[in-house]
This record gives structure tokens, sequence and C-alpha cells, in this order.
């Protein structure tokens, strides 16, 4: 934890519930808050500092007065940008997303232009292309947070199908973080037995569906915006991997380079994250129909590309 610092921009639910998380964790010494509400920087501040104080964790948090507090951090991850509410796919978010993440990231490559960057903000794989794209950073510095998440919720319905296996499921989601994501049963284990070996078809079908549906399901429940506490533990997992050189595998968005034979585009795939970012993308062996799907995922995906080439980066 020794110097290590880490920038949030965007301190809304999940920018500040991976504030909390990552300061009660004490895997940084510091973490500095960047968001356009200044005073609920500055109040969120000294309420997760002092949360930790409490928790004698010896995180300090301070909010940034502007881009120039970014300097040091070793990870930025952005949060910044609205969320959807009922009714809006993430897709919609696209063209006002891309105008903030842009802005967020001229302070990051004046300040921190060595940062490695965590994208939260949706649609995650098209708001991935754009700071890669804004920054001229390399691949392997910019990364997005989704498959963890996917994975868990997916995990989540599996356990609650079979009933048993709690914290022994491990679940393997591929693809973009929208409609066409990929989740892959026979990647899918309870205490390390394939869920083909476990469920029927149906059953399996059924905890497709709904892992699909899991950001859809807690936006319409919750009315205002959508979900973040799992969303910010699972960027705290990748926020450790990389400051502590885990080399872990996570399933994380990526400008693929020639893997699965797509290039100049985001996907979701299984990555190992370390101090350089990503260390090494796996290739997995997928069957011709888990290749379909992957295809259609990474093509709709490819059509947001299209519209920020055409409407925004133009
Ligand atoms: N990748 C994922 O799996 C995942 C999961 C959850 C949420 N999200 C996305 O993350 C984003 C944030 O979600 P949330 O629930 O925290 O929303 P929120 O509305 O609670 O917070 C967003 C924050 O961004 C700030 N902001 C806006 N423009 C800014 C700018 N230019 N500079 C700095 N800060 C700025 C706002 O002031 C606000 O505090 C949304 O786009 C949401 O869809 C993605
Ligand atoms: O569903 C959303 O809009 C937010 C996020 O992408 C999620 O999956 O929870």
């Amino acid at each position: 934890m020794d110097n290590k610092k880490v920038g949030i921009i965007g301190v809304g639910n999940v920018g500040s519930t991976l504030a909390y998380t990552l300061a009660h964790k004490g895997i940084c010494s510091k973490i500095v808050l960047k968001d356009i509400r200044e005073n609920i920087v500055q109040a969120m501040a000294l309420d997760i500092s002092q949360s930790a104080n409490a928790a004698k964790s010896h995180t300090i948090v301070t909010p940034a007065k502007s881009g120039v507090d970014l300097k040091g951090c070793d990870i930025i991850v952005i949060t910044a940008g609205l969320p959807r509410k009922p009714g809006m796919s993430r897709d919609d978010l696209l063209l006002t997303n891309a105008k903030i993440v842009s802005s967020v990231i001229e302070d990051i490559k004046i300040y921190a232009p060595k940062s490695k960057l965590i994208i939260v903000s949706n649609p995650l794989d098209a708001m991935v292309y754009t700071a890669i794209k804004s920054s001229g950073f390399s691949r392997n510095q910019v990364i997005g947070m989704a498959g963890i998440l996917d994975s868990a919720r997916m995990s989540h319905f599996i356990l609650e199908k079979v009933g048993y296996g709690a914290g022994q499921i491990e679940s393997s989601v591929m693809g973009g973080h929208g409609d066409d994501m990929v989740p892959l049963p026979n990647y899918s284990t309870v205490a390390g037995v394939a869920l083909p070996e476990i469920l029927s078809k149906n059953d399996i079908n059924d905890i497709v569906e709904k892992t699909k549906n899991g950001g859809l399901q807690i936006v319409k429940l919750l009315e205002t915006g959508s979900a973040y506490y799992a969303p910010a533990h699972a960027t705290s997992l990748m926020v450790e991997a990389i400051l502590d050189n885990k080399r872990k595998i996570y399933p994380c968005a990526v400008m693929l380079d020639g893997e699965y034979g797509y290039e100049n585009i985001v996907g979701g795939v299984p990555v190992m994250l370390g101090s350089n970012g990503i260390e090494k993308i796996i290739e997995l062996n997928l069957n011709n129909e888990q290749k379909e799907l992957f295809e259609k995922s990474i093509n709709s995906v490819k059509e947001l590309a299209n519209t920020l080439e055409e409407k925004f980066f133009n």
C-alpha cells in the first residue's frame, strides 16, 4: 500500500462506493476524488476518510481541486457520466458520456500520463474505445470493468438455481457489456463441476437470460439510476490486481489486436492484470456457437464505435 495513489473521477454512486471499498481494504495510501460537484466531493472525501480512520485503515481520501491533484496516481478510475434510467439502454448514453469521458481524459493526459485507467462509464466498451482514442495511451493502460460484474451476477443466478455451493461458484462471461454479452456455461463451475453437468438446458438458458438482464433488473427497481455495490466491488478487484501486480485473470474489456480474430475494437475477454495493466490476453477455445455469439456482440460494439467515429471524433 506504500505510496500507492488511486484517482477516481466521477464521485457518484459507483465512484463513492469504490472509494469507500478501497479505503476500507487499505490497499492504497491515497485516494483522490474528482467531480464537477465540488461540495459533494469535499463532503465525500471527508466522510470516507473519517470512516477509514474509524476502521483503523490509513488511507487518506482528498478532493481534487483541479487536474494537478491527479499527479502521481498509479491508477485512475473513470466513473464520470450519466447512468441510464428505466426505458433506456446503455447505448442511449453514448454521445453524452463520450463527451464527459474524453473531457476528463484531458487532465489525465497532462498530469498522469503513465497511470493505468479503469473505465466504468457506460456504454462500457464504447467508453474504453473513447478513452483509448482520446488519450492516445497504449492499449495495456486502458481497461474496462464489466466482466467481473456480469460473472458475479451469473454466479448469483446459479446459486439461486442450484441452492448450494455459495462461495464456490466461478462464472465466465465474455463479449460486450450490453444486451449481446456472452455468458459461457461450459466455463462456469460449481466447486469445479461444469454447469452442463449439474443443470438442464432450460435452467442454463434461464441463468443466461437473467445474467444478460442483470443490470436492467436493478435499473427498473431503483428508478433513479443503476447498480453500484457490485460494480464498485468488481472495480476494486481490478485496482487491487494492478496495484499489487497480482497477475490475476479477470474478464475485462480491452482493445483487441488480433485476439479472437478482431482488431481495433473493444471486447470483453479474460485478461491477466498486473502492474503493466494488461499483462496478457487469454484466448479460450470457443465452440462454433460461442464464436457466433461473440461475433454478434463485437458487431454491436463496432456499431457504437462507428457512430463515435462519425459523430464524435470527426
Ligand atoms: N461498467 C459497468 O459495469 C457499470 C456499472 C455501473 C455503472 N456504470 C456506469 O458508470 C457511470 C456512473 O454511474 P453512477 O451510478 O455512479 O452515476 P452517478 O450519477 O451516481 O455518478 C456520476 C458522477 O459523475 C459526475 N460527473 C459528470 N460529469 C463529470 C465530469 N465532467 N467530471 C467529473 N465528474 C463528472 C457526476 O457529477 C456524478 O457525481 C454511468 O455511466 C453508469 O452507467 C457502469
Ligand atoms: O445497467 C446499467 O445501466 C449499469 C451497469 O452497466 C450494470 O450492468 O449494472
